[in-house]
């Protein structure tokens, strides 16, 4: 008998698009992934342990190996460093991470300040263009903060760009494309090679299957 792989759920946006990714790739997961408020929710016919976490957290539940396997976007994986084996684009959730501020708007030459959720990423990608900028760290509604002065510029995931035109911001500059990820702890991808090469396997198929569709 295989053992029991235990998978890392992003909760959120993320979560339904990845249960019809596993739907659709053979896995029978229960109604109850629909609707449920439980934690944690065993399928014990596909022999998987489903946690479901913080889409931040992800990484920390495969890092220290209490989770196989997760799922979890690129930009949280630029974000947070992790000890992880990146092995499969989902080509889930699409969305891109984007400089954004008010228009015509030049950036303050004196410490200009950015405001976002990722302060990793937003300080690496200002450091690479040459320019200094105080990183103001927010926990969402990144898009207040130009509007009431608290930041020169913001630096947030765009999806349909309704939040931005809705708050009369524009696009700047375009930092990274973003789509879902399946991440392997490493000591897990030694231990249970074989349910997860059969999962990165499956999930792979569906994802290139979907790629036709969208060609
Ligand atoms: N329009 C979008 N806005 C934000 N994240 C998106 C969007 N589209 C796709 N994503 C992906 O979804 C993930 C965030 O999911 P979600 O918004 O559920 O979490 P969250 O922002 O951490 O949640 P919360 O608002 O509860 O803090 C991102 O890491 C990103 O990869
Ligand atoms: O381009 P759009 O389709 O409008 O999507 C982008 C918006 O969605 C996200 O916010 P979210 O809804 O997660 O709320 P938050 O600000 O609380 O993080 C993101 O931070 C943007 O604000």
């Amino acid at each position: 008998m295989m053992s029991m792989l235990t998978i890392a759920m992003p909760k959120g946006r993320i979560f339904s698009e990845a249960v019809e990714l596993l739907r659709k790739s053979g896995y029978k997961l229960p109604d109850e992934f629909d609707e449920s408020r439980k934690l944690i929710l065993t399928v014990p016919e596909e022999n998987i342990r489903f946690i479901l976490a913080k889409p931040m957290d992800v990484g920390t539940y495969v890092e220290h190996g209490v989770a196989d396997v997760g799922i979890a976007g690129k930009d949280v994986m630029m974000e947070e460093e992790r000890d992880v084996f990146e092995v499969l684009d989902l080509k889930i959730s699409k969305c891109h991470l984007a400089v954004a501020g008010l228009p015509d708007t030049k950036m303050n030459d004196i410490a200009p300040k950015v405001a976002t959720k990722y302060p990793n990423v937003a300080s690496k990608y200002f450091r690479e263009q040459g320019e200094q900028v105080e990183i103001i760290h927010l926990n969402g509604s990144i898009e207040l903060a130009p509007l009431i002065g608290l930041a020169d510029r913001i630096v947030d995931i765009v999806s349909t760009g309704r939040t931005l035109k809705e708050n009369g911001l524009v696009e700047f500059e375009h930092i990274a494309d973003i789509t879902s990820r399946l991440i392997v702890n490493p000591v897990s991808y030694r231990m249970k090679d074989k349910p997860i090469d059969m999962l990165v396997e499956r999930l792979a198929k569906t994802v290139e299957e979907g790629k036709e569709d969208s060609d």
